[in-house]
């Protein structure tokens, strides 16, 4: 069935009562880069006077969930705590801790990546390298690095989005990667983010570079459509019901995904982030279509009230 589109009042008002919980992608959804998307703010609150369970499940990693909360309010979205949030950076601290036998009091982990996975990663015990490790932002040096020879309690790496990324931080990582023994670990797989008005390189892509440099098999992704997060989700929140609950994001590949795989009752992609609307039509992506789609998150508000 095509994708409905939220375009009047009579579908929005449909589209909402068809769910109690919304789950919230972050980057081209809410915002682009430093700018908040229009009527964000205003389609949130009227969830909540419609008494909807908010959550929000972004693939970014560079924050910890605590981090987010800093972020939400910034933006003057209040009261949004740590437990609404479930980062990739989150996701990969369930991974290492539950399906590895990675053992925090004694192996360390090589961070390529942004605080949010360090302090994630420190949040269940583990110890961590590299990441913003401030010497780093130094220019590669081989005779001068203070990381190099790699550090022999180091076991796994695990690989995020890094917008400080320069060759050092690639050198360093690059040579714990070139030890098969040492577990390798991606945060999510994204390709490119939106930064309003322009698009960037996601961590997906900075990725590829470690995986084709390295010879390293593909890491496993811990970040959407890995199931990982919404398995999160339904543990902290064993009441929701999957039936009524509906994601909404920028990117097939991963948040429709998320959803569909995750047998979400809807997913909702807004058109505001990396996708456009050609995407609904042209199926050579070979992706499923979401069961809704709008121009921006902040339509829903804009037709709701008119
Ligand atoms: O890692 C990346 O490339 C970006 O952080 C990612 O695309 C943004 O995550 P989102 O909030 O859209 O899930
Ligand atoms: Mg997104």
């Amino acid at each position: 069935m095509s994708p409905i589109k939220l375009d009047d009042k009579q579908t929005v008002v449909e589209f909402l009562n068809s769910f109690d919980t919304f789950l919230f992608d972050c980057d081209g959804v809410l915002w682009s880069g430093t700018h908040l998307l229009p009527n964000v703010i205003e389609t949130l609150a009227l969830l909540k006077k419609l008494n909807k369970k908010v959550l929000f499940v972004t693939n970014n990693s560079t924050k910890s969930r605590q981090d987010y909360t800093k972020k939400f309010s910034n933006f003057g979205i209040d009261n949004v705590t740590k437990e609404q949030i479930f980062s990739s950076s989150f996701a990969t601290a369930i991974y290492l801790k539950n399906f590895t036998n990675l053992d925090p009091s004694k192996d360390k982990i090589w961070v390529f990546g942004e605080s949010g996975i360090e302090k994630e990663l420190q949040e269940v015990g583990f110890s961590t390298i590299g990441g913003s490790d401030a010497r780093l932002d130094e220019p590669w040096d081989q005779q001068k690095t203070p990381f190099l020879p790699v550090d022999p309690e180091v076991k796994c790496v695990v690989a995020g989005l890094d917008t400080k990324i320069n060759f050092h931080r690639l050198c360093v990582t690059y040579n714990y990667l070139r030890d098969k023994d040492v577990q390798y670990v991606a945060t999510n797989i994204d390709t490119t983010f939106p930064g309003k008005p322009y698009m960037q390189p996601g961590c997906g892509s900075m990725i590829n570079l470690l995986t084709t440099s390295s010879g390293r098999e593909e890491p496993p992704n811990c970040g959407k459509p890995s199931q990982l997060m919404l398995d999160a989700v339904f543990k902290a929140y064993p009441e929701l019901k999957r039936e009524k609950c509906c994601m909404v994001g920028d990117r097939l590949n991963t948040d429709i995904k998320f959803g569909i795989d995750g047998k979400l009752g809807g997913q909702l992609l807004v058109l505001s982030g990396v996708e456009n609307e050609s995407c609904l039509t042209d199926l050579s992506h070979g992706f499923i279509l979401p069961t809704f789609y709008a121009d921006k998150l902040g339509d829903v508000y804009e037709h709701y009230t008119k």
